[in-house]
């Protein structure tokens, strides 16, 4: 538990998000509801209850545990409106907790494998995200994720089929995320260069999640990424937080997921944070899949200083760091550089 001043000060901070699905943000009560709205019978060997979903939601054995909800639950997103709705709703719900800046991803293929126009799914998100930055005046950035479990070919087309939304700025970076089993990153080598082909501004990849360090090492030596998301077994080599801190690669956690994936079973506190910081790694604090994994960005925020009791100009460090590794423009930046800075006066000589 955090006292109220701790919490306060953590909902003051100028957070950016740059690991997030949309598709994560899928809440129990929005799925059904939209069941309904569709006419869609779920499955209800997965799917009975509200509160029966969420208990299940608490005791994933892995990953692809997760994963089988995550994209079994996409089915009842057909039309803009519910793109729009999935990303508005998002943005609502993190206002509060004092978000500023959100890099998105989005899995195309998931949705048109099911026969949803990409046009649909892009244009639904991007009029959800819109209405959120006027509102609450957070600024977004959408990337698209290849899944690692279908085969490189389906990548490779739907890397090319974003092409027009790149070109117009819609979307700005390709991203990886899925299966991690089985898949290690070299596998995606040659979706990454048409990518750089066809000008993809950004590359991230999903990363030692479940994966070894030496994944995390083909990531950003093999395929030449610097941001990796998770990145969290990266940790078990010391060497390579060297070199990382070194190339000033970024790492997006995700501290609570970590906890519901059984990577850090026992709790946050198992979490490398400590280290991270130790070895100069930069990294962002984010929450993966929030309505699959019991928090928003404020939880995991929440959730660290529970297990760490970091004081404020670690807390500061974090902030900066976000704002410093996103892929937002620099006037943005400095927009939000002087935000955190006028909180830290707020703050001064008060304790957390
Ligand atoms: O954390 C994740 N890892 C891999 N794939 C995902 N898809 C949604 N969340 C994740
Ligand atoms: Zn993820």
């Amino acid at each position: 538990m955090c006292s109220t001043n701790a919490t306060d000060f953590l909902r003051a901070l100028p957070k950016c998000e740059h690991h997030i699905h949309i598709e994560g943000t899928l809440e129990p009560k929005m799925l059904f509801a939209l069941a309904e709205r569709h006419n869609i019978t779920l499955d209800s060997s997965m799917y009975s209850t509200i509160p029966a979903l969420e208990e299940r939601y608490r005791n994933f054995a892995n990953l692809d545990d997760f994963l089988a909800y995550f994209n079994k639950a996409m089915d009842v997103l057909l039309d803009e409106e519910d793109f729009a709705a999935l990303a508005f709703a998002y943005m609502q719900r993190v206002h509060a907790d004092g978000l500023v800046h959100a890099e998105i991803f989005f899995d195309p293929q998931a949705h048109t494998g099911r026969g949803v126009a990409l046009s649909v799914v892009v244009n639904g998100l991007k009029k959800g995200l819109k209405q959120g930055e006027l509102e609450f005046g957070i600024s977004t950035e959408l990337i698209m994720c290849f899944v690692k479990h279908l085969p490189v070919e389906s990548a490779l087309e739907a890397v090319a089929e974003m092409k027009p939304f790149v070109e117009k700025g819609d979307v700005i970076g390709l991203g990886a995320d899925s299966s991690e089993k089985n898949n290690p990153p070299s596998k995606f080598a040659a979706v990454y260069s048409l990518a750089r082909e066809l000008h993809f501004p950004r590359l991230t990849m999903h990363s030692g999640e479940e994966g070894p360090a030496d994944w995390v090492r083909q990531t950003v030596f093999d395929l030449g990424i610097n941001r990796v998301d998770h990145g969290f077994h990266a940790a078990d080599d010391e060497k390579l937080l060297e070199e990382l801190a070194r190339r000033e690669t970024f790492l997006t956690l995700c501290p609570l997921s970590n906890v519901r994936l059984q990577v850090t079973p026992e709790g946050v506190h198992q979490s490398p944070i400590p280290l991270l910081l130790e070895k100069g790694v930069k990294f962002s604090l984010n929450s993966d899949d929030p309505a699959y994994f019991g928090g928003y960005i404020l939880d995991n925020y929440l959730a660290v200083h529970a297990a760490f009791n970091f004081p404020k100009p670690t807390w500061r460090r974090i902030a900066q760091n976000g704002i410093d590794g996103s892929w937002c423009s620099d006037a943005r930046k400095a927009e939000l550089s002087e935000r955190l800075e006028a909180v830290m006066q707020q703050w001064e000589g008060k304790e957390i």
